[in-house]
């Protein structure tokens, strides 16, 4: 589904990227780690068409990412700093999103809404949220259209140890609905319970493969 060649990006001196290799398939969840400043986010951005690759490349469905599409086509995305915009309630925020699309439903995203915890009639506003239900409302944002795509990053640093529990599972049944998942992790458990592939980086490199 996803093919990674010579993948290289250069950020000044910095290279960030370093010849990556790699293919995943779909219907699996693939487990990143390595050390900070390790290259997993921008390997994530990349295959997301967030950043040019200096050279490589990035095919998704036999389409080369920035030069076919300019970012996969069916892709939930979950990176760094979420994006759930603030002055909104999580379900408006999700009927904006789906605006775009036209993929989900409001019965989609209400079902995204209650798969992470929340009350699809919740009023609040999403600045009012606490760090762990920010993180909760970016992982319904990234799964409520069902994609074949979901890049993770850090998606449950912040949330409770139940709630972590959840949100496995929510990752465990979009892998069985088929979906490809790149979870980045600093959570050990996070990555023995979810991942079917572990993939290594150190200094924008994959170092271990398995
Ligand atoms: N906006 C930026 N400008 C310049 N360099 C950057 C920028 N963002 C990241 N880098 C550099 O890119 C390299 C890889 O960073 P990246 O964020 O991919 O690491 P990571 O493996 O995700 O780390 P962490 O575990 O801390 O999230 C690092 O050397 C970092 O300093």
């Amino acid at each position: 589904m996803i093919v990674i060649e010579q993948a290289t990006k250069k950020i000044g001196r910095n290279t960030v990227l370093k010849d990556v290799n790699l293919n995943f398939k779909e219907g699996t969840i693939y487990g990143l780690r390595g050390r900070n400043g390790a290259g997993k986010t921008m390997l994530l951005r990349a295959i997301a068409g967030l950043i040019k690759l200096d050279s490589g490349r990035i095919l998704v469905n036999n389409q080369q990412i920035r030069k076919e599409i300019s970012f996969p086509k069916s892709l939930g995305i979950l990176i760094e700093n979420n994006n759930v915009l603030p002055d909104f309630t999580l379900k408006k925020n999700l009927q904006l999103l789906a605006k775009i699309k036209k993929i989900a439903t409001d019965e989609m995203i209400d079902d995204a809404i209650l798969r992470v915890g929340f009350n699809p009639n919740d009023k609040r506003k999403v600045r009012q949220f606490s760090l762990g239900m920010k993180q909760r409302a970016a992982i319904a944002q990234a799964i409520f259209e069902k994609p074949d795509l979901i890049l993770l990053d850090e998606p449950t640093n912040a949330i409770d140890v139940e709630g972590v529990r959840e949100m496995r599972k929510i990752f465990e049944l979009e892998k069985k609905r088929g979906a490809s998942i790149i979870l980045a992790s600093h959570n050990p458990e996070d990555l023995n319970v979810l991942a079917d592939e572990i993939i290594v980086m150190a200094e924008g490199r994959v170092v271990n493969e398995k």
